[in-house]
């Protein structure tokens, strides 16, 4: 067996859960300035008072919620009157579910799971913080998968309102907006009392890829197994989308091909083999947070057979039997969250005939609906 090729007990990654996506790094530069203005905004709270409201928003994979994460760790170790809540709302999607995993977090036990509604399910909440003289920081993290249905606009106003109804209850918010491109507005009631502090993440700069995905080739792999020709190519993949959980997914997937060939050091193609796969990571992440309804008219979409909106209705109908209503409704959720072209500048679709296409290339949404 030649010596460059690995033992089957050997492996090329020293440390492997530095390349999972939900390792919270410990070098984590050049967000210096947005860690500051965080702080800054929550400090309030250590003093007892309600903290500043703060609105968080950048392209996906620059650090927002590593950021958070960060802060609230450090924080939650100083202050102990503040309870820090951050909520996935790409997974907690609807008004209740958020309001739930706030309760979980204060009170450790979930809330009955029905005959309860939202506004039970917060009094309760408010209650407790009033009663154990607590302030609570809720970071809404991806509220992008709330604003249909009015379910970010219901969150929001409860959670900024709260002290009106409820005297000495203390919260602060901090929005978590993801940019893709698809623009989100709060109803102007939420505006009004959310007044936030707005701190930006801007997409790295090709330079800050190049250090950061340095120190994770570093600390995950051994020496030499990533060739400095090879990690370039990683950075440039990474800088095409800008996305830096498509460059760490691309170092854990490029190892595991190297190492499938039982080589020592990762190559060029191993990277390239890898790209096939991380560059629909986000794609494929956001797909599988649809329900099951929106899910069977997006594979409809991306199938492509009938592209005009009656025959497409048709079909849907046809296998979930819902109404013409809520296909609407399902078709401009898909078409804000951007999977879909639909143009509805005319006057109501109803009896109109529109094209409805994909906007990714629909092979790559039918692989994520496949996940
Ligand atoms: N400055 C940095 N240094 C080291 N690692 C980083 C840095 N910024 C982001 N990362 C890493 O990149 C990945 C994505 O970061 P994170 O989840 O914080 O992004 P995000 O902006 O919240 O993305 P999204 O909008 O898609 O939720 C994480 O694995 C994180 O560890």
């Amino acid at each position: 067996m030649s010596k460059d090729m690995l033992m089957w007990d050997e492996t090329i990654f020293r440390n492997p859960e530095i390349l999972e996506l939900d390792h919270v790094p410990e070098y984590f530069a050049h967000r210096d300035s947005q860690l500051q203005s965080l702080k800054f905004t929550l400090r309030p709270a250590a003093r007892g008072m309600r903290p500043l409201n703060c609105l968080i928003s950048g392209p996906p994979g620059t650090g927002k919620t590593t950021a958070i994460k960060k802060v609230f760790a450090e924080l939650q170790e100083h202050v102990k009157n503040v309870v820090f809540v951050k909520v996935n709302c790409q997974i907690d999607s609807t008004r209740f579910a958020v309001m739930a995993k706030i309760y979980e977090n204060l009170l450790k036990v979930s809330p009955p799971s029905s005959g309860v509604s939202f506004g039970k399910v917060f009094q309760k909440v408010v209650n407790h913080l009033i009663a154990s003289d607590k302030i609570l920081v809720v970071a809404l993290d991806d509220i992008n998968y709330l604003f249909h249905e009015g379910h970010a606009d219901e969150v929001m106003y409860s959670l900024l309102r709260a002290h009106e109804q409820y005297t000495g209850a203390r919260i602060g918010v901090i929005a978590i907006v993801s940019d893709t491109g698809a623009m989100y507005k709060f109803d102007p009631r939420v505006g009004s009392v959310f007044l936030p502090e707005e701190i930006a993440f801007p997409r790295y700069e090709y330079g800050e890829l190049q250090d950061i995905i340095n120190n994770r080739v570093y600390h995950a792999f051994f020496p030499h197994v990533v060739p400095s020709e090879v990690q370039e190519k990683i950075v440039e993949y990474t800088d095409l989308t800008g996305d830096l959980r498509i460059g760490i997914d691309l170092l854990k997937r490029a190892g595991l091909n190297a190492e499938r060939k039982a080589s020592r050091t990762v190559s060029i193609e191993d990277v390239e083999k890898a790209y096939e796969a991380s560059r629909l990571l986000h794609l494929c992440r956001s797909i599988v947070s649809l329900n099951e309804h929106e899910k069977t008219l997006l594979r409809l979409i991306a199938q492509g057979k009938d592209p005009q909106t009656g025959e497409l209705y048709k079909e849907f109908h046809e296998i979930t039997q819902l109404g013409y209503t809520r296909f609407y409704e399902l078709v401009q959720k898909l078409n804000a969250l951007q999977y879909i072209d639909a143009d509805f500048s005319g006057k109501g679709m109803r009896g109109r005939t529109r094209i409805i296409k994909t906007r990714y290339n629909p092979a790559d949404i039918l692989h994520c609906l496949e996940k």
